[in-house]
């Protein structure tokens, strides 16, 4: 039975090692992540509504691993009446931009075919999100990639990022496995399918711990994190990046300064 396709939902099929992004998965995206990942629109609704504390006009915002659109075309409705916010996904998946252009039709909305990891700068960035994405990149380029992310982003600018998690202690790691398998069976999925979407995952989808998750962050600079949902072994994430000591030694210079000349 080894390396044999087989059904990880009605209409999608895969092989171990080998899950893909392509246009069959992409078809059948939107049914497929409600079904296999748990809270999929709270962790929405959550991620449109603390974006209200970092959009404003002007605001340029990134979703990374952008897929059928799901989240920018909620982040267009939310914040309609601010002015020229630009919204961009990357993705490396052309059926799944595909339907997402046509998801989300506005001329704020930019859709790039590239790897997320080949996006050598961000800048002037308010808000980058990554919804279940990171996950999917080998170990040794995510941390270059939250690097760019941190350097990217304006002071006071967020990252949320969604993700997938291993247990901090082997005991919760079996408890969390075996409700999330009930949750896809009570959703739908047969025994089979599950096992197969395993299978298919296997080295491709590599899951941190919360723990080794915010250290990530910490390591590339972010001082001020928290964690805003979590079910069994999912987290989402939310880091703001802080004014540097530096600039903050610098503002304090300035307004000394600006005491000493009111003084004179
Ligand atoms: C689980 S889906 C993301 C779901 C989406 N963010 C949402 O909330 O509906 C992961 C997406 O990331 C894309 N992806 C994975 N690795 C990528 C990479 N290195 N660069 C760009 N896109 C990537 C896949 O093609 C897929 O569409």
């Amino acid at each position: 039975m080894r390396n044999k396709e087989g059904l990880v939902d009605d209409l999608i099929t895969s092989i171990p090692g080998e899950w893909k992004f392509d246009e069959q998965v992409s078809q059948h995206f939107d049914t497929h992540v409600r079904k296999s990942v748990p809270l999929y629109e709270e962790v929405q609704k959550a991620v449109i509504e603390i974006s209200e504390w970092f959009i404003r006009d002007n605001s340029v915002v990134y979703d990374l691993g952008s897929s059928t659109g799901e989240t920018i075309s909620l982040l267009l409705q939310k914040h309609s009446r601010k002015k020229n916010v630009r919204f961009i996904g990357v993705e490396e998946s052309l059926p799944m931009i595909e339907i997402a252009r046509k998801k989300c039709s506005s001329e704020l909305v930019q859709f790039l075919q590239q790897h997320i990891e080949e996006i050598n700068e961000f800048a002037n960035i308010d808000l980058v999100l990554s919804l279940y994405t990171l996950q999917f990149l080998p170990l040794w380029k995510r941390k270059k990639v939250l690097q760019r992310i941190y350097n990217g982003l304006v002071e006071g600018g967020a990252f949320i990022f969604v993700e997938k998690i291993r247990a901090e202690n082997s005991l919760f790691e079996d408890i969390w496995n075996d409700l999330y398998w009930d949750f896809k069976q009570e959703n739908g999925l047969n025994e089979q399918q599950v096992i197969k979407k395993a299978q298919s995952l296997r080295g491709v989808l590599i899951p941190l711990s919360l723990t080794e998750n915010l250290s990530l962050l910490s390591d590339v600079g972010f001082q001020c994190m928290d964690t805003f949902i979590k079910w069994h072994n999912f987290a989402g994430i939310i880091a703001v990046k802080m004014p540097s000591k530096n600039d903050i030694e610098e503002n304090t210079y300035l307004n000394t300064d600006k005491n000493n000349k009111i003084q004179q």
